[in-house]
């Protein structure tokens, strides 16, 4: 067996190839330093692979040349790529040209590398002699192996993670068979760094068509990693590519699910094995359904765990739950093993709770985690019968055709239940049969195949029944807190996926507002995926109409803000209906993204919902991108008297209905904050003028401010009413508005956001709802009329500038008195449309309003930016250290016509750091290319070491 620090079991890429990565064993040492002349052997790593041939290569002739060729082609294409990330990662790497034994990147040694001692020495393999030479026999393929090394030096730590990256395709989702092998892509294909972090073509060719060229840094970090299996927590800067991050990798996984089974449906013959109406669908050993150490074979009739530390698990495609039901697994390879049956709801790991039953090579039986002897011992060649007898409710096994007797009684709770069958392997392989060939051996009399069990009697993991009727029950949920950024992720969701077909996904947005009529038609019609706002998305899993069983990803986008809003147990309730006995592969991934993911509350759900979560960390606690300039504009009643004048007329929120206010020198409270209500509005005016904005993000703390606010902005434009849609050429009117708060219908909301998106209206009013998420690209302005009271909320705010490297201007009015607001603590009654004496007194005097200290909050936002923020000069112009910073541009203008462009002239910053980090790998590519096609020519020697 292996005599080396293994470090990554073998693997196996879709496409066929194997692969582990070893320390250089110490025996190694000599061989390895005289191939790699000068390189210090710390922390050398070696990747023997192994392809299957279709031949016995130890044959002599042509078409085994030409098959060597073939697999030389392969294995060169894979290392080349292997290597070249290794490099632009700063790591040492090179491979060994199987023909000549010689090294390909590092050369200048006439030193040769003995694959065949290597595999003896580091996996453990068998050799053969072959007059001449030794040759290597692989524990599955024997002779029909082609061999071939790579050799890296990468830290350790990085392993793990790494090897994603450097990795074509991460192999825990892809499924097994030639399909994939063909799909373009890799090998072969141009690279692009899409493709290095392991996104499909289709969904490069759509991101490509909005004109993303390179993955943003979350997206370079998360991509790979959920395509890896894991739960992640991801924090980033607003506006840097967060919902690519996760709607990629999801959109990936989730059709490579789809496919496989339509895959798997296919390949049932046409109306069951036997050709009757009610034959069962094939049963195979599940791609899906299995722990990413199981590889399994491309006609899903042998499995392959080669792990020595981890068991790993599979379960077949069809269950039964009615009739006497038998199946053979025979052991093809050395190991531990233990087969039988299992519900869905058990664990991978076979015997080890209530809901499985296995029968292991040792000769025990085990069922929750109760080993008892049992039968016999059985191992390699052993043929092992699985039965299970649904009418009297017991399982035993046979051994190459003797029974063994009973093994268990089925409880209460599984009687009824459909039974899978089930395989636990460690560093083993097994080949089952259901029944769709002769069985070695047979099952005893009364008990058929599972392949002749009729489908009334069996369930599919692919048709579970459904109350919708729908056959195709969604397998991501994403949740959103506003209905407004869960149409946008929507509607990215529908941009992405443009070009997966065979089949197309189907996408669905639930929120609230809308009718339910469309959301209940997708579900009959069979729905993927599901992004929405909690409370639709729960009405519909409550009332049985969103199917969860099948859920695969839970994403809560802007976790923060949906906990904020009181979510927590409805997320919790939620979280409890998906299927939580998923493993491997198909285990639920659960995926936290915000701009801000520091709060107790955070981490607190975190722990509950998600499994060794990896936490990315792009930017820590101050998350606003450097691309956003901050200023504020102070607002002081008792030294600018502009409020007195009534003309144009403000609107203010009625708080002061009852006192005595408009006075110049009344010097009360009261006074002095209605005053800076007014002002406030003319400052607004002397901005949009001073900076002639086209472009502007307008936010208030209430929905009713935002009304006043459109009345002011509308009476402004010569009282032209509210913008009604293209028609009224909002921007003839320098002041044209319209507002998105959550008092608005769901459609005024979307027609507004589009209006303003599309450039036909200058002004979106809008309340915190509008604070996350929201994308409009290159806007140029934000404006706060009031701060946030938290000062995340003004992180959140001005993250709709400055995103995707375009520059843009965060304008906050701040009063330099206390202002008197709203703060409604019952729900759905609205004081301000009736102000009395009562309900207009504070909080803790039993009203609805508090004294908003804005000063005391502008300390807070600064200390979260760790940088004071200038005012405006008193002519409104920028102050000078940011004029001076964005100088150069429109004379005039004070720098202001900078924002709403791309920084640094249409590069950004990161795409040219990424370039310039992959400027050395491109050209090491051409030139180990140019060394690859001409070995072919040069080199004759045989690939086997010789003896
Ligand atoms: N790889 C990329 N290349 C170019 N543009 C990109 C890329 N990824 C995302 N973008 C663009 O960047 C903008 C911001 O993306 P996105 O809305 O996903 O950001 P976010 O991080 O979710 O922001 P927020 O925290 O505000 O929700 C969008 O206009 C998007 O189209």
């Amino acid at each position: 067996m292996a005599a080396s620090t293994t470090l990554l079991d073998v693997q196996t890429t879709p496409w066929g190839l194997e692969y582990s990565i070893h320390e250089c064993p110490r025996r190694h040492r000599d061989d390895v330093a005289a191939l790699f002349p000068g390189t210090p052997l710390d922390g050398m790593l070696v990747i023997p692979t192994c392809q299957q041939a279709q031949m016995d290569l130890v044959q002599m002739g042509q078409k085994v040349e030409d098959e060597k060729d073939r697999l030389l082609e392969r294995f060169v294409e894979f290392a080349k790529v292997v290597c070249e990330r290794l490099a632009a990662a700063g790591h040492w790497a090179d491979y060994i040209d199987p023909c000549s034994g010689l090294p390909m990147v590092h050369r200048g040694t006439n030193a040769v590398y003995g694959e065949v001692e290597a595999l003896v020495t580091l996996l453990g393999y068998k050799t053969q002699n072959a007059g001449c030479c030794k040759i290597i026999l692989h524990p599955k393929w024997g002779s029909s192996v082609y061999p071939a090394s790579m050799f890296a030096k990468a830290p350790l730590e990085a392993r793990a993670d790494n090897c994603y990256k450097w990795w074509p395709h991460n192999q825990q989702h892809s499924s097994q068979g030639t399909e994939e092998a063909a799909r373009p892509g890799w090998p072969g294909a141009g690279m692009s760094a899409f493709e290095e972090v392991g996104v499909a073509p289709e969904l490069i060719r759509a991101v490509e068509e909005l004109g993303w060229t390179l993955p943003t840094p979350i997206q370079a970090e998360c991509v790979p990693l959920i395509l890896g299996g894991g739960d992640i927590m991801a924090a980033a800067e607003t506006g840097s590519g967060k919902t690519g991050a996760f709607a990629l990798p999801v959109l990936q996984i989730v059709h490579e699910a789809i496919r496989t089974r339509q895959r798997s449906r296919q390949n049932a013959p046409a109306g069951g094995g036997n050709g009757g109406a009610d034959a069962p669908p094939a049963c195979v050993l599940n791609a899906e359904d299995r722990d990413s150490v199981v590889a399994i074979s491309p006609d899903g009739l042998r499995c392959q765990a080669r792990s020595e530390q981890a068991w790993g698990g599979v379960r077949g495609t069809v269950g039964a739950f009615g009739g006497r039901v038998y199946y053979e697994a025979t052991v093809s390879d050395e190991g531990l093993c233990r087969v039988g049956w299992s519900t869905q709801a058990a664990s991978l790991d076979l015997g080890t709770d209530r809901h499985s039953f296995g029968f292991g090579g040792t000769g025990k039986k085990s069922h929750n985690r109760s080993f008892d002897s049992y039968g016999e011992p059985y191992g390699l060649n052993d043929t092992v019968g699985c039965l299970l007898d649904c009418q009297g409710g017991s399982i035993a096994f046979t051994k190459n055709g003797q029974q063994l007797g009973p093994a268990f009684q089925l409880p209460q709770y599984l009687q009824g239940q459909a039974l899978y069958p089930a395989i636990c392997l460690k560093n083993a392989e097994l080949a089952v049969n259901f029944g769709a060939t002769p069985f070695k051996h047979g099952p005893p009399p009364g008990f058929v195949g599972l392949a002749s069990v009729p489908r009334s009697a069996t369930a599919s993991w692919q048709d579970t029944p459904s109350s919708s009727g729908a056959d195709r029950k969604p397998l991501a949920i994403i949740l959103e807190p506003a209905r407004d950024l869960a149409e946008q992720t929507h509607n990215n969701f529908t941009a992405f996926r443009k070009f997966l077909t065979d089949p197309a996904l189907r996408n669905e947005l639930f929120v609230g507002g809308t009718n339910p009529q469309a959301q209940v038609r997708a579900l009959q019609e069979g729905l993927d995926i599901v992004v929405g706002t909690p409370g639709r998305v729960m009405d519909f899993i409550e009332t049985g109409k969103l199917p969860c069983d099948q859920v695969k990803f839970f994403v809560l986008d802007e976790a923060d803000r949906l906990l904020d809003t009181g979510n927590q147990e409805l997320i919790m309730k939620m979280f409890r209906r998906f299927p939580q006995a998923g493993a491997g592969v198909s285990r639920l991934q659960v995926l936290l993204f915000s701009a801000t993911l520091h709060s107790p509350e955070v981490r607190a759900l975190a722990d509950k919902i998600c499994q060794n979560p990896i936490i990315i960390d792009l930017k820590g606690k101050d998350a606003v991108p450097e691309t956003v300039d901050h200023v504020l504009v102070r607002c002081d009643p008792q030294e600018d008297r502009s409020w007195l004048q009534s003309n144009p007329e403000v609107f203010t929120d009625n708080i002061h209905a009852l006192d005595r206010t408009g006075q110049p020198n009344l010097d009360t409270r009261e006074n002095w904050s209605e005053a800076v209500k007014r002002l406030k509005q003319r400052y607004l005016q002397r901005i949009i003028d001073a900076f002639q904005m086209d472009q502007c993000l307008i936010f208030c703390r209430t929905n009713f401010d935002c009304d006043n606010l459109e009345k002011f902005l509308n009476s402004l434009g010569g009282g032209a009413g509210g913008f009604r849609g293209k028609r009224e050429t909002g921007k003839e009117n320098p002041y044209s508005c319209c507002v998105l708060a959550g008092a608005r219908s769901m459609d005024e909301r979307r027609a507004a956001l589009e209006a303003f998106k599309e450039g036909d209206v200058r002004f979106l009013i809008c309340t915190d709802v509008a604070a996350r998420g929201i994308d409009i690209q290159g806007l140029p302005y934000v404006i706060n009329m009031t701060l946030p009271d938290r000062s995340e909320d003004y992180i959140h705010r001005v993250g709709r500038v400055g995103r995707a490297d375009t520059m843009g201007l965060a304008i906050s009015l701040v009063s330099s008195v206390p202002e008197k607001v709203w703060y409604c603590t019952v729900k759905g009654i609205k004081p301000w449309l009736a102000p009395d004496a009562k309900n207009t007194r504070t909080n803790e005097q039993g009203g609805h309003t508090i004294w908003y200290d804005e000063p005391q909050l502008l300390q807070d936002v600064e200390k979260r930016l760790t940088r004071p923020i200038p005012a405006l000069a008193a002519d409104l112009s920028l102050p000078s250290e940011i004029a001076a910073r964005v100088a150069g541009t429109q004379a005039g203008s004070g720098g202001a016509a900078q924002y709403g462009q791309q920084r640094g002239g249409g590069v950004s910053k990161d795409v040219m750091e990424r370039v310039q980090a992959v400027r050395p790998a491109v050209q090491e590519l051409a030139r180990l290319e140019h060394q690859a096609q001409t070995s072919f020519f040069q080199l004759k020697r045989k690939w086997a070491a010789v003896a």
